[in-house]
């Protein structure tokens, strides 16, 4: 067996949700796939349903990888605060968030951006190969919009341009939740005089004059709508016609089909060809959102579980399921977790035995299960039968030279490579690893001892000024008669 072959599989089916049916993948260009997901609206710390979403599309990336193609994987940033409403009314997000911190937007986006990032490593997601920023791509969405209003597919009114969505047979194709009937139906409800139709959505919205966030623009001062940052940056980057764009399930409407009729207006191709959802993690039943005052950061979950633990409980469900999030569901995801790191860790100790393992039909069932639109739950039921033979053969005669060998690497690749479960990265990512310890026990040392000469030379005002320093982040230092301590508070 090798553990290390790359055969790009013909097998692969996805769950598209434009066919509502498992399609077997073909990508656009032999051995290359382009894959777009939906990044966060940067307003707050991520929660737990960020993380289901961003774990499973990078367990799609790491085993479409593991294929042999090569993944170009682009996931925006949405900088620009989208509007707490999706009829374009209500407050902008992040701008919202900058009120009430009293500080600039861009402040705000940097710093729950960074927190992002800094929670997905932990999660240990592979950072995406672009992640591109809304407000880093105006010109290409106002170059977009400008093109719907040349095609007549887009409209201006006093400063604001709307997509005109009768001008767009398929619109709402991939939900299903618009019809034209029930378009033209809606056209003669009463609606926002400014609009041509109740359905239209801004593409441009103007700024009013106290408006943090803006830009100029061929139809005044203002600020891009949500949707086009998306058809703006993943055509840039993956081109008009691409092969899987994802996001969480409610996000199909408007935003995914608001994003299809922007691109598809635009272009006149077809705009993506494997749509694909993760369902919700939901609380009590409900989903899980910043907005809806429900969340859980996984900074706070961090606290309790390791990152590693938080993956595998979302890897034990599949994508397209509902996860209902309690502290009892993780436990039991952590407990299980265990007994896969302890089988794994036996064999790294294990001396070679006798008995010969099998270890195809496992790599078999493990790819059948990947290939089944991505059956994670199913993988990992195959790792744990693994993980029991594996356990009585230790247990009798040991295994043989060669089966040690290709079970640790069917681990590597598979627990490791793919669903990326074993390694115990984001585990000391949370807790602070033995080699951060050991560097801020050097810095500490060479800080104090600064100290201790400043006081020596009777420059107290420095001695204070390093001891008030460290105070301010949460180091507190002693000074004793044999020397000064320190601990972190
Ligand atoms: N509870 C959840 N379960 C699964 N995925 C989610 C959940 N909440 C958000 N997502 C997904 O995370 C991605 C980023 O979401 P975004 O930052 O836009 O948050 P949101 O949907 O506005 O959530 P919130 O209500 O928390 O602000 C989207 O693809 C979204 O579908
Ligand atoms: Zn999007």
């Amino acid at each position: 067996m090798n553990i290390n072959s790359k055969a790009i599989s013909m097998s692969l089916q996805i769950y598209n949700t434009l066919t509502r049916k498992k399609e077997i993948f073909e990508p656009l260009v032999d051995g290359r796939v382009s894959l777009y997901v939906c990044g966060p609206t940067v307003y707050g710390h991520s929660h737990l349903g960020h993380a289901k979403s961003y774990v499973s599309f990078d367990v799609v990336a790491r085993w479409l990888r593991q294929l042999g193609y090569k993944v170009k994987y682009v996931q925006n940033i949405t900088d620009v605060g989208h509007l707490t409403d999706d009829a374009d009314e209500g407050d902008d997000k992040i701008i919202a968030q900058a009120k009430r911190e009293h500080i600039d937007p861009m402040e705000v986006a940097q710093f729950y951006a960074r927190s992002f990032f800094a929670d997905m490593d932990a999660l240990g997601n592979q950072r995406p190969n672009i992640s591109p920023t809304a407000t880093g791509h105006i010109p290409e969405q106002i170059a977009l919009i400008e093109q719907l209003i040349e095609k007549n597919h887009a409209y201006e009114v006093n400063g604001n341009v709307y997509f005109d969505v009768a001008s767009f047979e398929g619109y709402g194709k991939l939900s299903g939740r618009i019809n034209q009937e029930e378009l033209e139906a809606g056209a003669r409800v009463e609606v926002r005089s400014e609009k041509r139709h109740p359905a239209d959505f801004a593409l441009w919205k103007k700024a009013e004059p106290n408006h943090l966030m803006k830009w100029a623009s061929p139809w005044g001062v203002g600020y891009p709508g949500w949707h086009i940052e998306c058809s703006a940056m993943s055509m840039k980057y993956l081109g008009e016609t691409f092969d899987i764009h994802g996001g969480g399930l409610e996000n199909q409407f408007p935003h995914h089909d608001c994003e299809i009729a922007q691109s598809e207006c635009a272009t006149g191709k077809p705009f993506v060809r494997y749509w694909m959802h993760n369902n919700m993690v939901t609380v009590n039943g409900q989903k899980m959102g910043k907005s809806l005052g429900n969340s859980i950061s996984l900074k706070d979950i961090f606290k309790k579980f390791p990152p590693v633990v938080i993956r595998f409980f979302i890897l034990q469900s599949h994508y397209r399921s509902t996860l209902d999030f309690s502290d009892a569901a993780i436990e039991a995801a952590q407990t299980g977790l265990k007994k896969l790191q302890e089988s794994a860790a036996r064999l790294n100790e294990a001396q070679a035995g006798k008995t010969d393992l099998d270890l195809a039909p496992y790599e078999q069932r493990f790819t059948d299960a990947m290939n089944d639109d991505f059956n994670a739950p199913m993988a990992i039921a195959v790792l744990f039968d693994l993980a029991r033979e594996i356990n009585s053969a230790l247990a009798a005669d040991g295994l043989s030279a060669t089966s040690l060998e290709n079970a640790k690497a069917f681990f590597e690749t598979y627990a490791n490579g793919v669903l990326g479960i074993l390694s115990t990265a984001g585990e000391s990512d949370a807790a602070g690893s033995d080699k951060d310890k050991e560097r801020l026990e050097g810095v500490m040392a060479l800080v104090l001892e600064l100290r201790q000469a400043a006081r020596k030379n009777k420059d107290f005002a420095t001695a204070d000024k390093i001891r008030d320093g460290l105070t301010g982040i949460g180091i507190e230092v002693k000074d004793t008669k044999d020397g000064a301590i320190w601990k972190t508070v």
